[in-house]
């Protein structure tokens, strides 16, 4: 067994309260073995902690990993013609030579921001899910369907890909990358192909996630043609069972919380996609209450444009207290166990909790900062004051990825270099 001991922090425990530990790991088994008292000295290794928080890594719950090739490319768009007219035709032009530099962009800037796990929607999926086993975090991932603007045949094929990449990448990375059937949202995806996929999702075993409720402009139609609301039919169509989850949820009425509450289906949280994009307002302090696991999720870097959670938290705080209009709703301790355990429990991943016999998923923040100052209560400065360039040391199934800020698994330079070849190459072939 190879330890190794995270010594002199302040450790924030399941019940989001900190309290002065070291965490003893047992690498091998990528596991947390104890949290206590002076553990350094049973350790192969130390990694210092001293003036430092420990927290679970933080699980982005929605992304597009490989847009951060896109990040800066189309602002100020609401989301329709934000992807019609910007996004899609760019992403057409996409190779797998550019969705691997993307990823590692993408990757790079997780580790960076104390992102261990991310549950994720693009192309080239086997691509993406090597580069973040080579990385060495955690991720859920999916091919994104669509039958808008296809031909039949054409989106056959793409529900078929859906199919084989959950099946194929599952269990890669040892066993760090699983799979999730991604049709990309209820409105994009036509209900012949819902009914003639979603079935063949389950027998895989795999969870289902998609777009849901993010515009008004995808809840109409909906109710129009079917004459019900969209979680409803999304309910008829299967897609609402224990383990899968929507993205979004931000136009939800109280049926559909209701439902959601009931069938045990997750909502990801975007706040800074939702605000960027105009979409709305999601009623986070209303799904608390009723009972149903939210996360956070940054959405692409197109949308938002950057992927860390902290600033995701800031923003689910301060947009729950506006959509609730009051400011006691989405309080930081509700904010940091979304980006964390609920996050995770979303995605169905173990992770996102410091205790012993838990997934060594975690990230050391440096609290010697100005904007740290004082620190009267450190879940406070999780959730409105901390930053991405806080985050010290990141560790995922017990190895480190990055160590006093410089990461372990990637070059850095290398892979900022070859993102900015392949988006400048990427935008050319699409002669936006
Ligand atoms: N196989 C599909 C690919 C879908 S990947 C997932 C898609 O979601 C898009 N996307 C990114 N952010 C959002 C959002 O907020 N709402 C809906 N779609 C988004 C993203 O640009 C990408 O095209 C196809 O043939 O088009
Ligand atoms: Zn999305």
């Amino acid at each position: 067994m190879t330890t190794l001991a995270i010594t002199g922090g302040q450790v924030l425990l399941p019940d989001i309260t900190v309290t002065r530990a070291d965490v003893l790991i047992d690498q091998d088994r990528g596991e947390i073995l104890e949290i206590g008292d002076d553990l350094a000295a049973d350790a192969d290794e130390t990694l210092d902690a001293a003036d430092s928080l420990v927290t679970p890594g933080f699980v982005n719950g929605h992304s597009h990993v490989a847009m951060t090739l896109l990040r800066g490319f189309a602002d100020d768009k609401p989301l329709d013609a934000w992807l019609q007219e910007d996004i899609w035709p760019v992403e057409a032009e996409l190779t797998a030579d550019s969705v691997r530099a993307g990823t590692e962009l993408g990757v790079l800037e997780m580790i960076k921001s104390g992102t261990t796990a991310f549950a994720d929607m693009y192309f080239f999926v086997p691509t993406i899910a090597r580069a973040v086993a080579d990385a060495g975090l955690r991720a859920r991932l999916g091919h994104g369907v669509i039958s808008v603007g296809k031909d039949e045949d054409a989106v056959r094929e793409d529900a078929r890909e859906g199919l084989a990449v959950a099946e194929d990448v599952d269990g890669m990375g040892d066993g760090r990358i699983s799979s999730a059937f991604m049709p990309h949202s209820l409105t994009t995806v036509d209900e012949q192909y819902l009914e003639e996929f979603v079935p063949q999702a389950r027998e895989l075993g795999v969870p289902i996630h998609y777009h849901a409720n993010e515009t008004e402009d995808e809840v109409a139609p909906i109710v129009e043609s079917e004459g019900v609301r969209p979680l409803a039919y999304a309910a008829e169509k299967g897609m609402l069972e224990d383990g899968d989850f929507i993205a979004h949820g931000v136009h939800l009425d109280e049926s559909e919380i209701g439902l959601l509450a009931e069938a045990g289906t997750s909502v990801i949280h975007c706040p800074a996609s939702n605000m960027k994009l105009a979409s709305g307002m999601a009623p986070v302090q209303r799904l608390l209450e009723a009972g149903v696991t939210v996360g956070i999720g940054t959405d692409g870097a197109a949308s938002n444009n950057d992927l860390s959670m902290l600033d995701e938290a800031r923003d689910a705080a301060m947009i729950g207290k506006l959509a609730a209009d009051d400011a006691s709703a989405v309080p930081a301790e509700a904010v940091v166990e979304m980006m964390t355990r609920g996050s995770a429990d979303a995605i169905g991943f173990d992770t996102g909790r410091l205790e012993a016999g838990a997934p060594a998923d975690l990230a050391v923040i440096d609290l010697e900062q100005p904007h740290l100052t004082p620190r009267h209560d450190l879940v406070s400065h999780l959730a409105y004051a901390a930053a991405a360039a806080d985050v010290r040391h990141t560790v995922c199934d017990g190895q480190l990825l990055m160590r006093d800020h410089e990461v372990l698994t990637l070059d850095e330079d290398a892979v900022r270099a070859r993102a900015s070849e392949e988006a400048a190459a990427l935008i050319d072939r699409a002669d936006v």
